[in-house]
């Protein structure tokens, strides 16, 4: 186990290297990869709508990409369209299901049943798209026994014998982020070779299994992030953010304000002439400007 570790990759956007990288089946690329579950969201919503075919603009729009990538991604499937009629969307959404594996059933465990742990269960996506939750796992004794979207709550004594008997491959981990590397290895040494991992950690795995990991609080730092060139020429706005932020936070917009030779305390509304100081790169800037975002996770 211990050799070849490595760390996840992130979930959401693919890496550069990504982009390169070749996937396993086929000499698909990894990035195509990541945008085939977009394409097929959208291709199940046109096919709700009975819906025949679609031009590659109609679809690209849809799943939110750019049409001559998504004619380069559909020709590593060897699905070209008809021109002047489009794409058949029903035997797109059966081509891109198989690519993706998805023609056959997937058992999952979740493990740590706590607020996380019981929403994924409730949640029907799962089983529609072909992930079933095989079961549910917690090391609390008080949580064991008890039931999440009618499937009992079993013992992590019982991860192994399941994970055999099942054929998991995929494990989704919601424990707090303290356990989640020791959960991640007994998955791992149990035979799981794929894990979605929820817990705010960076997990290492070894050479064979992958990692996604999913974190709101980063998509919503970007979000934050965005939010505040778009307020750019509010300067008590932003101010407050950094008022609220966590400690670590505000240490290191109080840093970075030193290092450019300003004020560690930060700015209010009462002290208007420093909206118009130069910042360290010596050209008038927003206030705030390159604070929040230098200190955030990349
Ligand atoms: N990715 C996201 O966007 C997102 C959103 C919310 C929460 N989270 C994270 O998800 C995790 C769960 O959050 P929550 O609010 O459900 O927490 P919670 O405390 O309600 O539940 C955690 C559960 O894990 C169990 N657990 C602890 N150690 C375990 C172990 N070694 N083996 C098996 N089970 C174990 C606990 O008994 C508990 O039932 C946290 O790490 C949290 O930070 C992530």
């Amino acid at each position: 186990m211990a050799i070849g570790r490595s760390p996840q990759s992130s979930s959401q956007t693919p890496d550069q290297g990504a982009a390169r990288r070749p996937s396993r089946a086929r000499g698909i690329p990894e990035a195509t990869v990541a945008r085939l579950p977009l394409y097929l969201r959208a291709l199940t919503a046109l096919s709700e709508r009975s819906v025949p075919t679609v031009s590659s603009e109609e679809l690209a729009a849809a799943a939110g990409v750019n049409s001559a990538k998504l004619r380069k991604d559909f020709s590593y499937l060897g699905s070209y369209g008809t021109r002047g009629v489009g794409y058949d969307v029903e035997y797109l959404v059966y081509q891109i299901s198989r690519e993706l594996g998805l023609t056959q059933d997937w058992p999952v465990v979740i493990v740590g049943i706590g607020n996380l742990g019981h929403a994924l269960a409730n949640y029907g996506g799962f089983a529609s798209r072909g992930f079933r939750v095989a079961a549910l796992l917690d090391a609390d004794p008080t949580v064991v026994g008890s039931s999440a979207a009618g499937l009992p709550v079993r013992h992590m004594d019982e991860l192994e014998s399941i994970v055999e008997s099942q054929h998991v491959s995929i494990g989704v981990i919601t424990t707090p982020p303290g356990a989640a590397q020791q959960v991640c290895d007994r998955l791992v040494e149990a035979g799981v070779t794929s894990i979605l991992n929820f817990a705010p950690t960076v997990l290492t795995v070894p050479d064979g299994v992958d990692v996604r990991k999913v974190d709101l609080s980063i998509e919503l730092q970007i979000l934050a992030f965005h939010e505040q060139r778009k307020a750019g020429d509010e300067p008590d706005r932003t101010e407050s953010v950094l008022d609220r932020a966590p400690g670590p936070v505000r240490a290191a917009a109080a840093k970075l304000r030193r290092a450019a030779g300003g004020s560690t305390k930060p700015r209010t509304a009462a002290d208007p002439a420093k909206d118009a100081e130069p910042t360290a790169q010596g050209k008038p800037g927003k206030p705030g400007e390159g604070e929040l975002s230098a200190v955030m996770p990349a």
